[in-house]
């Protein structure tokens, strides 16, 4: 029998992630070739006429999946009904500014938001943040947001994970699809630590350790890491635009294991609410690997921490306490 159509919600559509991200939800990218979907796009009033644009495009693509199209620029009406939420909405970086910059006028759009889908969200909607900063606008939306669990509200660190896995596949030449398990610990942005001392390579012989493999160790802990921390300025600059068809295609990974399940020895990272495993401060939204089964994501628990990891892993939780502080003085 065929399944019901799920409603899936994209703010910002209208804008360039959005643009690179509706239809691979129409295609099935996300919930998969057997899952028909009702789009909800969102977008600001001045933006209406592109966001109907892109809707006049996906009538065009014929999408079998694709069951309707909601483009609209009323907060109530995109959120109505749907089950999973994809928060793209809000001000992009550009060059030379930084992610701080972009804080003030971001968290805001996540505080009205957190509202409207409380109110008119699918009981257990899962929500994913993708807008910067990331992290922080989840924060937002989970503090203003009482009645979403927390266990629903994640951010988009998923993009990190695979420009690690990016990274690793280029260095020892081997296809991306054969590496895995490395982490992405933290905030989204500089701070990051992008961790391989759990990953691995499957080769003809098993899987093999990142670490031996590559047996490099100034550069694991040099330029690997400084440039997944960077790739999202080195995008900026390269195209003036930030990374849009490389986010559009993590937040579909991201969703698609988080509803569908992660492969049985793989885990991947997510952005999520932090119960102070790993001796992260409880009550952020830090990046940690997990596991997702049933619809429900799980920390992976007993990974052990070298002193170089403790740092780092400490260093980005400073980050992420900072900017929960910021948000609320620029909230208030
Ligand atoms: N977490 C991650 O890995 C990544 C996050 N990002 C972030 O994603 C966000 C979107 O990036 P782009 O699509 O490149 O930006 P964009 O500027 O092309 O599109 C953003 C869209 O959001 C709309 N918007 C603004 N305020 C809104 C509101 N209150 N409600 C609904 N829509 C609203 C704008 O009109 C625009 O159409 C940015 O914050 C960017 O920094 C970008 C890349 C990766
Ligand atoms: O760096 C930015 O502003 C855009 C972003 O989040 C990324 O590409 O990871």
């Amino acid at each position: 029998m065929a399944k019901e159509p799920v409603r899936v919600l994209v703010t910002g559509a209208a804008g360039q992630i959005g643009y690179a991200l509706v239809p691979m939800i129409a295609r099935g990218v996300m919930l998969g070739p057997d899952q028909p979907v009702i789009l909800h796009m969102l977008d600001i009033p001045p933006a209406a006429e592109a966001l109907n644009g892109v809707k006049m495009e996906l009538v065009d693509a014929a999408f079998p999946l694709l069951k309707g199209v909601v483009a609209t620029t009323d907060v109530v009406e995109a959120c109505t009904g749907v089950s999973i939420a994809v928060m793209v909405g809000g001000f992009p970086r550009k060059e030379g500014m930084e992610r701080k910059d972009v804080m003030s006028k971001n968290v805001a759009i996540y505080k009205s938001q957190a509202s409207a889908l409380e109110s008119y969200a699918a009981a257990n909607c899962k929500v994913l943040v993708v807008a910067n900063p990331a992290n922080t606008n989840a924060l937002i939306l989970k503090e203003f947001a009482p009645s979403i669990s927390v266990k629903n509200i994640t951010c988009l660190t998923r993009l990190d994970h695979n420009r690690a896995l990016g990274q690793v596949s280029e260095r020892l030449n081997v296809p991306v699809s054969d590496v895995k398990n490395v982490i992405i610990w933290g905030n989204h942005s500089s701070t990051q630590y992008p961790d391989v001392n759990h990953a691995t390579v499957k080769t003809p012989a098993g899987e093999k350790s990142v670490r031996e493999l590559v047996a490099n160790d100034e550069w694991l802990h040099g330029e690997f890491i400084t440039t997944v921390q960077q790739r999202g300025a080195a995008i900026i600059k390269a195209r003036k635009l930030s990374s849009a068809l490389s986010a559009a295609s993590s937040a579909c990974d991201h969703i698609r294991d988080w509803v569908l399940g992660t492969p049985e020895g793989t885990w991947v990272s997510m952005g999520v609410y932090s119960d102070g495993s790993y001796n992260v401060p409880a009550g952020l939204i830090y990046s940690f690997p997990v596991t997702c089964c049933n619809g429900i994501w799980t920390i992976v628990q007993g990974l052990p921490i070298d002193d170089l990891s403790r740092k780092k892993l400490d260093l980005t939780a400073e980050e992420l306490t900072e900017e929960k502080a910021l948000a609320y003085s620029c909230l208030s």
